[in-house]
């Protein structure tokens, strides 16, 4: 499939679907809008499936793992292996992510959309497009047909998932060095300053910030992506998980489901989505605001407003797995709460 099609398979939400939602959301025995976010959340599933109260019941977090060439410039505060060494733990079930899926009741689906190591086991989904990105720095990150390769991985996935029974998903990632292409992805699209875009990630120390800021610069330099052409951007800038993740939300958007949007990684991928498709933003549900540097200024960029903010700065889907909770409570809102008339309470 062409990334043409795939993004002439995303339609408007449907409002009639959406209006009755409100109507029954202003019929229950609160004030109406009282609930905040938590109706508007409702709203929008609905406008997103077609149903007043639509059941969200199969959950799945999809982390997609990949590394990064950009690594040997020193960018990360953790060696590269570990990316590999962590998708093990998503498969053992110890990581974060796990944790919280598991007690919002999802499943993790873990993909090696581009990891340097082989990692076997029968869990983990392998779609490895090549192993690792090559130096931003010193040229471009993949090729454009590798980029184009990596989102149609995320888009299949989706689709394999939704056939399967699955109707809420949330992005996920894992690539040691990967907060740097984000920023400068999200330097890039947003037309920000790479001050501005760049963060610590796994921690880094000052010195070491100054450098990644000046290792995106030069990534962008070299490369000169055009922030007008988001698969230009994501192949010479980007990672191979990101691209996968923008095949993600492309292919939920296409089957008309929610997906959960993470912190600053999978926000930069949201991003690239939003600029290729600007109809798959009402598709998004955004979860938390990341304490990386930048995931503000991403999230405006794409006009979304985070539900929550617990200084989370891990990534993995961890954010987006606890949102999973909150549009849980929406649905159930909506689905169990009594009308002003069956309660016999008078309205306002
Ligand atoms: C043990 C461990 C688990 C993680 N889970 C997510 N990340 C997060 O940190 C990485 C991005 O930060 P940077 O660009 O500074 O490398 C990504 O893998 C991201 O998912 C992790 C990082 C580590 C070390
Ligand atoms: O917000 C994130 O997703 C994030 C921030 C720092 C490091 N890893 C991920």
């Amino acid at each position: 499939m062409t990334i043409e099609e795939m993004i002439a398979r995303i339609g408007p939400l449907d409002e009639a679907a959406m209006a009755e939602a409100a109507k029954h959301a202003d019929q229950l025995t609160k004030p109406p809008g009282s609930l905040g976010r938590l109706e508007a959340v409702a709203c929008q599933a609905a406008g997103i499936t077609g149903d007043k109260i639509p059941a969200l019941d199969r959950k799945a977090v999809i982390v997609m793992a990949g590394d990064h060439g950009v690594c040997a410039e020193g960018v990360s505060a953790f060696p590269a292996e570990v990316t590999g060494l962590m998708v093990a733990n998503f498969l053992n079930g110890g990581a974060a992510v796990n944790v919280f899926a598991r007690h919002a009741g999802a499943d993790v689906v873990c993909v090696d959309i581009g990891v340097d190591a082989d990692v076997n086991h029968p869990r983990l989904v392998s779609r490895k497009v090549r192993r690792g990105t090559a130096n931003m720095a010193q040229g471009p990150a993949m090729s454009r047909e590798e980029a184009m390769a990596a989102i149609r991985v995320g888009y299949d996935i989706v689709g394999e998932l939704v056939d399967e029974g699955y109707r809420l998903f949330a992005t996920g990632e894992m690539g040691i060095g990967n907060t740097t292409p984000s920023s400068a992805m999200l330097a890039v699209l947003a037309g920000l300053d790479v001050s501005a875009a760049v963060g610590r990630g796994t921690g880094i120390d000052e010195e070491r910030l100054k450098h990644k800021q000046e290792i995106v610069r030069r990534a962008i330099a070299i490369n000169k992506p055009d922030a007008s052409d988001p698969l230009d951007v994501l192949a010479k800038v980007g990672g191979l998980e990101i691209a996968g993740l923008v095949g993600v939300i492309l292919g939920a958007a296409a089957r008309r489901c929610p997906v959960v949007i993470d912190g600053f990684i999978s926000t930069a991928a949201a991003l690239a989505a939003s600029r290729l498709a600007p109809q798959s933003a009402a598709y998004m549900i955004p979860s938390h605001l990341s304490n990386e540097q930048g995931h503000a200024a991403a999230l405006e960029a794409i006009g979304l407003a985070p539900m929550i903010q617990l200084d989370l700065r891990l990534g993995e889907g961890t954010g987006a797995a606890l949102c999973f909770l909150l549009v849980e409570a929406a649905l159930k809102m909506m689905r169990e709460m009594a009308t002003f008339e069956s309660a016999g309470i008078p309205g306002a």
